[in-house]
């Protein structure tokens, strides 16, 4: 009876204020769901708007386990229970959280709170990366959290034990309107194309100023005219809307869409899955009604009268259709949105740059919801591909007040804000300023400060950093933090993994296909490269690095790169109980010319790179290694070769778009000793050299000239007798085999004939350097000629 009254009391503060109140229902599991039952029964909320996440469908409401609370996003719903018994996906505590509405409540269901931290659940088995157990698992993440939940306002929580509220979670706030608007009602712009109504229904000044951003994809389209009246240069156009959850941005893409289609155009809507389109459909729909406009909606299909229409089409099949669009041919849409962006893999997102007219919705700090492959990766691509971008930020929240406790509560608890020290602070910073320090666990939990600037520089400047990374920083047994501060403050981190020094038993698992967590390296040589000694040595992997962007290219991050490797090689600090320190260093990471650059001169090799994109990145991933004993060397030396020997084959085959720069900096980071011996007989040579210096032709005959283009990349990688572009014509004709013609109008050559010329040169400083006696005469006969 208290609870449901406790509840019924925090639920109509919620309401009162259109802000969130969480009630945690702390205690057994099965008091839980009794208490959360009667809840549901008190509080006026209808079944419909109910979601529980958890590991049974035990409610009557809709039902998702935490492993797909990825449909939430996007979505609004005013009371979600979290059953945390079985354990607790961090990300899908972002997740959930933010589709709360406002005057809604999220019910949290754990154990005990001071139970709590030592339940070890099944995120924490994830976390359980071999050699390590699940004893070896620590319970941080939980207690930072409980702290959170003590100590943050508007949260309730009951000990159902002794069936005490302990707190009320009451804030007794101002009255305040509760309507999401800010009072305001919004006129059109002068010369505004969409009609009034479209501004009209726009709740805040921002979403008004996001729906007005939209109107510039109407220049240009259907032959209408662009503003500056030049109707023959059709500027391609992007319009990209940023905000933190629920500012409306997906209503500000859905009013426009309805505007679009009631005036005949077309408009394709995407995004990761369909049921995250919600608001923008129930926006566009109701604009439609409200301008009288003849419309049908058929499930995610509106169409309109005048032949517009608003449909939504999965990512992959939107991309397709935008692809296959040729030369007149506007493509499937006359404009394409695409909703929740931050939620699609990057190489997704630069495919829906094919579009002439394109809009993205994504959100800044939710990267609860993929990672921050939006701002990292693709706002680069944006910025280099022929859109013009304009760019609209909506801050004022819609879905639930300004200040609502819930959102401060979540920011802090997963560290959704969480930022690098303010530039200021590490300009000055260089190798001599700085101090290496390990960043224990223990010490993150115990400064904020510390936790959230090493982690909002991870978060920052990496793709795919999200909340379950933070348990894992606080509770993976195999995972190391090491950083240079500079004046206390952090300037560089690396985040490490232990690999290898798995038992034989192990070993033999992953060489008949089982699969093992963590030990991507080992995993990988083992699995994909058939070598069951690979697991054995120990090594350390750096999983990321990371300098702050107002200090880079001062050395920094090779200098953290070098003092952990006198910590961790024998004889240092963190050898271990034995001194005898780890066998390899390595790593793995999206492929960029810049990056393999980097790690190359602080001494790693490559020995792989993957066949497939990485879905966020769209990257090829480059393995590297870079030995510290004996048994890494001798892992290293037959990787290193077998690597060298296989890379022509993948060429034209899995990597035969490897973009040319990455297949030319992979190779040179390849180890000299890799180089293959050029195993070329007289007559090889007579037809390489014929084709350099002579009549012959590379198509006769492709082999001989593709190790040689190996030999000349690995060997000595620092002695360059070609230019970049010569170089870039023997990646793509002679080891990728690309047709002529494309390679021509790639590389600007005038015609198929000038390329195959240029090819032909480009083999003469090889076979002045490597040629054989036979390759000499082909050539000097030539040349006396
Ligand atoms: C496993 C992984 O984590 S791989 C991903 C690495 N991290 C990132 O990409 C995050 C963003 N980038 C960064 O934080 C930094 O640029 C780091 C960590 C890569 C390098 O840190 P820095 O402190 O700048 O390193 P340092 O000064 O020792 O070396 C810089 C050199 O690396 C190379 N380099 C590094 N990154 C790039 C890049 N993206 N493009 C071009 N060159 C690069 C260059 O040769 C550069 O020298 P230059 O600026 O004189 O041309
Ligand atoms: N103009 C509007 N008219 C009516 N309701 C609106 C309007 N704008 C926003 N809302 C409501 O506010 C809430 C948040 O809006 P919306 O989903 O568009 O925001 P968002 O920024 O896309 O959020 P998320 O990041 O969670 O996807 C939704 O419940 C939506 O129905």
């Amino acid at each position: 009876m208290i609870v449901e009254t406790g509840a019924t009391v925090l639920f109509e503060e919620a309401t009162a204020v259109d802000e969130r109140r969480v009630l945690v229902l702390a205690g057994d599991r099965e008091r839980g769901y009794d208490a959360l039952e009667s809840i549901l029964d008190a509080i006026p909320v209808p079944i419909t708007e109910t979601t529980l996440v958890g590991p049974e469908d035990r409610l009557r409401c809709e039902h998702l386990p935490q492993a797909n609370a990825s449909e939430l996003l996007g979505t609004t719903r005013t009371a979600i229970a979290l059953d945390a018994h079985e354990g607790l996906r961090p990300n899908a505590l972002g997740k959930v959280v933010g589709a709360v509405d406002g005057g809604g409540l999220l019910v949290l269901l754990t154990p005990p709170l001071e139970e709590w931290p030592d339940r070890r659940g099944a995120f924490d088995r994830s976390l359980a990366v071999p050699p390590f157990s699940l004893d070896d698992v620590t319970g941080r993440f939980r207690t930072r959290l409980v702290e959170t939940l003590r100590a943050h306002r508007g949260i309730g929580i009951v000990d159902l034990e002794t069936e005490r509220i302990v707190d009320d979670g009451l804030t007794e706030p101002a009255p305040k309107r509760v309507d999401g608007s800010d009072g305001t009602s919004f006129e059109a712009p002068p010369n505004a194309r969409f009609p009034a109504d479209t501004y009209e229904a726009c709740l805040t000044g921002d979403q008004r100023d996001a729906v007005e951003a939209f109107e510039s994809l109407l220049e240009g389209v259907d032959g209408r005219e662009d503003s500056g009246g030049d109707a023959e240069t059709e500027q391609r156009r992007a319009v990209v809307l940023e905000a933190d959850r629920g500012r409306g941005k997906s209503s500000a893409a859905g009013l426009a869409a309805g505007a679009f289609a009631a005036d005949g155009l077309d408009v394709l809507v995407t995004a990761p899955r369909s049921r995250n389109a919600a608001e923008l459909f129930d926006r566009a729909g109701e604009l439609l009604g409200t301008l009288g406009a003849d419309a049908t909606i058929d499930g995610r299909t509106i169409e309109t009268s005048s032949g517009g229409r608003v449909r939504f089409l999965e990512p992959a099949t939107a991309v397709e259709r935008i692809e296959s669009a040729t030369g007149d041919d506007r493509g499937p849409a006359d404009i394409v949105v695409v909703d929740e962006a931050a939620a699609l893999p990057v190489s997704v997102l630069e495919s829906l740059l094919a579009a002439d007219r394109v809009a993205f919705a994504t959100t800044i700090h939710g990267y609860e919801g993929a990672g921050r492959g939006f701002s990292v990766r693709f706002r680069d691509r944006l910025a280099e591909s022929d859109h013009e971008v304009i760019d609209r930020t909506l801050v004022d929240p819609i879905r639930y007040a300004a200040g609502d406790p819930v959102e401060v509560w979540a920011f802090r608890a997963l560290l959704l804000d969480a930022r690098p020290p303010v530039s200021p602070l590490v300009a000055d910073a260089t190798p001599e300023t700085v101090a290496y320090r390990s960043l224990e666990p223990d010490d993150l939990l115990a400064d904020d400060r510390l936790l959230r600037e090493a982690f909002g520089l991870l978060v920052l400047a990496h793709y795919r950093t999200e909340p379950n990374d933070l348990a894992r920083l606080l509770d993976a047994p195999n995972l190391e933090a090491r950083a240079l501060v500079h004046d206390g403050h952090v300037v560089s981190v690396a985040l490490l993994a232990r690999e290898g020094n798995l038992p034989p038993e192990t070993r033999a698992m992953m060489y008949e296909g089982g699969r093992i967590r963590g030990n991507m390296l080992p995993d990988v040589l083992t699995s994909q490269l058939r070598d069951e000694a690979a697991g054995e040595s120990a090594g350390l992997r750096v999983v990321r690095i990371a300098t702050h962007h107002a200090a880079r290219s001062r050395g920094l991050g090779s200098h953290l790169l070098e003092r952990v490797r006198e910590a961790f090689t024998d004889g240092g600090l963190e050898a271990g109980d034995d001194g005898d320190g780890i066998d390899w260093l390595g790593t793995g990471f999206g492929a960029t010319p810049g990056l393999l650059e980097f790690w190359r001169e602080n001494g790693y090799r490559t020995v792989h790179v993957s066949t497939t994109r990485n879905d966020a990145s769209g990257e090829y991933s480059a393995l590297m290694l870079a030995p510290t004993g004996d048994a890494g060397r001798e892992l290293h030396d037959r990787h290193a070769d077998w690597f060298a020997r296989r890379f022509p084959a993948l060429c034209t085959d899995a990597l035969s778009d490897l973009e040319p720069d990455v297949a030319r900096a992979v190779l040179r980071s390849v180890d000299a000793d890799a180089a293959p011996e050029l195993g070329l007989s007289a007559h090889d040579w007579r037809v390489v050299a014929g084709a350099a210096y002579g009549p012959g032709l590379f198509d006769a005959d492709p082999g001989p000239f593709r190790d040689l283009v190996v030999r000349y990349f690995v060997e000595d990688p620092d002695d360059a007798d070609l230019t970049a572009r010569e170089e870039r014509l023997l990646v793509m004709r002679a080891l990728q085999g690309r047709p002529w013609e494309a390679v021509a109008d790639r590389l600007e050559y005038h015609s198929y004939g000038q390329c195959m010329r240029a090819l032909g040169g480009a083999f003469c400083p090889l076979v002045d350097r490597y040629g054989s006696e036979a390759a000499l005469e082909v050539r000097e006969r030539f040349l006396e000629n």
